[in-house]
């Protein structure tokens, strides 16, 4: 079974009360998400691998460590994860960027894909799909099988607020992938929504409505 990890720095918590807070503006929203992927970033590494090289310093010559290993690739899923993918790449400048664009039908709660571009080299690459919100789960679990269609088998997903219904159905689903969330929150509502959640991403993100 895959990992649950919830990134719980006290940061990440501070930060995440004002996104959640319905009085935040768009700018500061999307300054605040921006900050807690970057934070985030920092857990989602946490296992990549290290090779040691020497290095000459001004005083004597020492080994010492280099990422190394598979590449990164950034997936955000349209549009909200869009806003997570520069707080990743400040850290990790060199991760190349797929789209893959899901829009959730307000009835049925049933993801549409509408637009997928990848990196060629995508299936050689460690792929993060990110998304603030997992509700149902039915965009990630979309998103993940898209990428396994195209050969992609090294996934993680990282969002920052979390249903347990999203959480159980992304396992069930996918049960190789691991997940990094900031919140695991209380239920979804009658619409689907995550309680008590931060509202509509995309829209709080890019002021629409
Ligand atoms: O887990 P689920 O039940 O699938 O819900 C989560 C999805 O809903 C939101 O996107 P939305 O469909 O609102 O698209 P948008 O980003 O274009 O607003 C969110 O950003 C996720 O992609
Ligand atoms: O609470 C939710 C659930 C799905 N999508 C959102 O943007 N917010
Ligand atoms: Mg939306």
């Amino acid at each position: 079974m895959s990992k649950l990890v919830i990134c719980d720095h006290p940061l990440i918590q501070h930060k995440l009360t004002f996104i959640r807070n319905k009085d935040t503006n768009t700018k500061d929203f999307r300054e605040l998400v921006d900050e807690v992927a970057t934070l985030m970033a920092y857990e989602i590494t946490r296992d990549i691998p290290l090779e040691t090289i020497t290095v000459q310093t001004p005083v004597a010559e020492t080994p010492s460590k280099v990422v190394s290993g598979r590449m990164l690739g950034l997936v955000p899923i349209l549009r909200a994860g869009l806003g997570m993918v520069e707080g990743i790449l400040k850290l990790i400048p060199a991760a190349k960027v797929g789209h893959i664009g899901l829009f959730r039908d307000h009835e049925t709660l049933q993801p549409t894909e509408y637009y997928i571009n990848l990196p060629t080299d995508a299936p050689n690459r460690l792929l993060v799909v990110v998304d603030p919100m997992l509700a149902t789960g039915g965009s990630a679990i979309a998103a993940i099988t898209a990428l396994k269609k195209r050969d992609c088998e090294h996934i993680k997903l990282m969002c920052l607020i979390a249903a347990p219904e999203g959480v159980k159905a992304v396992q069930e689903a996918h049960p190789d992938i691991d997940i990094y969330i900031a919140a695991l929150d209380e239920c979804l509502n009658e619409k689907g929504y995550i309680v008590p959640g931060l509202g509509d991403a995309g829209d709080r993100m890019f002021g629409t409505n």
